[in-house]
Parts: structure tokens; sequence; C-alpha cells
């Protein structure tokens, strides 16, 4: 079963979008491609990012499917002229982890797609939306095999591209997270300034008073690379906020979101250390957001340690 496929399979759940909707997924398969053959030839790193950046925001509007585009190289959205334009918004980072491409570690492209409400100019308040209205969200990882992992809204499925046909096929049919993972995955670096529930969710997990063994702690920093692994084996991914960087690291529309809703399609959950992941209304398009997410039980505990606390205020 090849991406090209399963796309137009999908296609048939959406029979208002004419074929506009595989037509986009393929425009962003074409561009994971690229990518790939990119950064496996391995440019120099400050050229990949906007190498990346330009090829997708080309492949988006070559689409002719597209009206916003919200990239994390680029600090204004993208608004594609009338004559090309589409009814779907796509935010993405083209190129994720980038601080690892010197020494080879997995990087990847994230992207999330929302539609804009019909009969209107298309305005920034469409991509403004909670994450809970995207349509369809996935990653694609350039690593030791690159592999894109997509959800349209019924399911996660992993694809490998097979260099040999240029194409990717269907290697990891409807993923679904472990409900319950040995594994944590936190930069512990910033541990100093990190808030109460955060410090104890970890402690717990190397000193867990259950009598159960300690977690393992895995940490690539690089959120595509991380979170793949925690798809796969379980556990818990955690980008928290702390005293220098209130609303953490991670970005809300093109990291946070796509991420949130892949887990939620595979059974597991994402929570902000207040409320669901994709509940949230981002206000400006790089906004911000501590995240935690993962398997649902490892979730549930670090939920029940900010609710707590939240209890004592
Ligand atoms: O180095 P840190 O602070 O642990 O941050 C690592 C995180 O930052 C990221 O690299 C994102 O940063 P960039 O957008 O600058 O690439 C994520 O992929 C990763 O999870």
């Amino acid at each position: 079963m090849t991406i090209t496929r399963f796309v137009l399979n999908e296609q048939s759940k959406y029979p208002e979008s004419l074929g506009d909707f595989s037509i986009l997924l393929n425009h962003i398969v074409l561009g994971c491609k690229f990518v790939c053959s990119a950064v496996t030839k391995g440019e120099e790193q400050k050229k990949l990012d906007v190498l990346s950046n330009e090829v997708f925001i080309k492949a988006l509007v070559s689409s002719g499917r597209t009206c916003i585009l919200v990239s994390e190289e680029d600090d204004e959205a993208t608004f594609v002229e009338p004559s090309g334009r589409g009814r779907y918004c796509v935010v993405f980072d083209p190129l994720d982890g980038s601080s690892n491409i010197d020494c080879g570690v997995s990087i990847g492209t994230i992207f999330g797609i929302y539609m804009v409400k019909d009969g209107h100019e298309p305005t920034l308040n469409d991509v403004l939306q909670p994450g809970k209205n995207m349509l369809a969200a996935g990653y694609c990882m350039y690593g030791s095999s690159c592999m894109l992992v997509l959800s349209t809204g019924s399911g996660v499925n992993g694809f490998s591209l097979d260099p040999s046909l240029g194409e990717f096929i269907l290697t990891h049919p409807e993923i679904k997270i472990p409900k319950k993972g040995k594994i944590y995955s936190v930069n512990e670096g910033n541990a100093i300034n990190w808030d109460g529930p955060t410090a104890k969710y970890v402690e717990k997990c190397k000193f867990p008073e259950d009598g159960s063994s300690a977690k393992s702690l895995r940490y690539v920093g690089s959120m595509v690379a991380d979170v793949h692994r925690t798809l796969l084996y379980g556990g818990i991914f955690l980008y928290p906020a702390d005293k220098k960087s209130p609303n953490g690291k991670l970005r809300v529309l093109y990291e946070v979101f796509p991420m949130s809703f892949l887990m939620e399609q595979a059974g597991g959950q994402a929570f902000t250390g207040k409320q669901r992941a994709l509940d949230l209304v981002p206000r400006k398009i790089h906004e911000r957001s501590p995240i935690f997410l993962g398997s649902y039980d490892d979730v549930e505990e670090i939920k029940a340690l900010y609710n707590a606390e939240e209890k004592k205020e």
C-alpha cells in the first residue's frame, strides 16, 4: 500500500473537497521526499533550513489548494494569491530539530492542516483555531530511514520511504501507543527551573514509590525523533514551562498541535499543564506552550500532580 493509494482512499472521507485533500497531501509528500534527499546529501545546516522552507512553500502554493501558510521559518504568515488559492491552511515546521543536523541525528518536518470556513476572505483567525479543528497532521522523520507518520482523523499510519521506488510504503498500519511506557523524555538540564509538579513527576520516574521499576531516560533533543520513539514504544515526552521560559519552548501551531493530534489518534493524550493541548486557542502564530504527551496512563499521572497543585492554590 503506497501513501498515494492510501491518501486516495482517505479522499473518499471528504467527497465535498473533490480531490483537493489528496492533491494537497501528495504535495506535502513531494516536499518530504525532496527534503529527505537534501538531508541525505548532507548540505550545510543553514542552507537546509532555508531550502526546506522554500521547498514546502513552493510545493504547497503550487498545489493550488492552500490559502494560508504558517512556517516556523517565517515571521509572518503567507497568504496565497487569490488566483492560485484553495481552502486549506497548512501550519508547518519545515525542518525541526535543526540544531542536530551536523551530527547526523534524526530531524524532521512537522505539519498540520486546517480548512477555512466557507464564504469569507481567509484571515489569520483561520489558523488561530484550536488544534482539535485540524483535519490532518503528520511528521516526516529523516533518520536511519525516512518515515512519514500521518493521521487524517481516523487513526495513525506510518509509511517508510522505499528509495528504490521513491515511494512511501505503508509499513506501520494503525499505530497504537502502549497504554503505559517505561521511558520518559525531557531535557533534565532545565531541572533547576522546573515547577513543582514537573520536578515531582520526574522524581517519580527515577524513584517510583509503588515498587515498580524506574523509567529509562531517552532524549535526542529533536522533537520528531523523541515523539516518534514515544509513539512506537510508549512512555512520555515533556517540554515543560520553567522559570526561564514560562511558556516552554515548543510552538503551539506547528509542533504541539500536530504531535498532540497524532498522540490522541494513537490512543495517547497531550496536556499543557493546565488543559488538553488540542483545546488551546492560540492568539499568535508563533505562540509557545508547555507540553506533556504520550501514553495515556503516564500523562494521567502528571495531570494528577498539576490538578493537586491547582487545588493547593
Ligand atoms: O535543546 P532543547 O532546549 O532541549 O530543545 C530541544 C527541542 O527544540 C527543538 O529542537 C525545536 O527547536 P528548533 O525549532 O530550533 O529546531 C525540538 O525539536 C526539540 O524537542
